[in-house]
């Protein structure tokens, strides 16, 4: 299986995520090429089996370059493609100490759902969608983040690729 996998980290720890990613999955017999955004053309994407997108949050949002990178990208129609985001940790509320709810956490942290949304016109199939944490807004990346890494690959990987 090719995978493209396509990050727009900007302080390394999506980079590091990425990494692991390409690890684990080569370990399993396939190819996986990294590119930050920057060095990668939307409108010129390689043909793989599954393209890989993973984006920092920022005000709830994806990054602006992912945004922009989405908006723009050029794929065949039914490609598959997979999620893989770092976001902050959910803080305790400075008053109460508690923290938000998953309610009140998704009305506000739409990382995932707003690329879905850029995704949407082009007519793809999602396969998979995962998230890393960090516990400050630059990483660290959360304690046992590799396992979060193996979990998120094992779902995009058809099982006749174990070895
Ligand atoms: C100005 C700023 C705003 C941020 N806003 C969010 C946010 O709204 N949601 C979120 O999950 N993370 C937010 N973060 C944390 C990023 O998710 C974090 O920097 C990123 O995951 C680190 O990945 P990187 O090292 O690959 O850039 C913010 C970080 C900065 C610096």
């Amino acid at each position: 299986m090719q995978i493209e996998y396509l990050h727009a980290s900007k302080f390394g720890n999506g980079e590091a995520v990425a990494e692991e990613f390409r690890r684990l999955v080569e370990a399993r017999g396939n190819r996986v090429d990294v590119h930050h955004i920057h060095d990668a053309d939307p409108r010129r994407l390689p043909p793989a089996d599954l393209y890989v997108f993973s984006s920092p949050g920022r005000m709830g949002k994806p990054i602006g370059g992912m945004r922009r990178f989405l908006k723009k990208a050029e794929l065949p129609p039914h490609a598959r493609y997979a999620l893989l985001t770092t976001e902050a940790a959910p803080r305790p509320d400075k008053k109460t100490g508690e923290l938000p709810s998953a309610e009140e956490q998704d009305k506000w942290q739409r990382v995932r759902p707003v690329m879905d949304e850029l995704l949407a016109p082009k007519h793809l199939e999602k396969v998979a969608e995962g998230t890393v944490l960090v516990t400050g807004l630059k990483g660290p990346l959360e304690d046992g983040w590799q396992g979060k890494v193996e979990q998120f690959a094992a779902e995009v990987l058809p099982d006749d690729s174990s070895s």
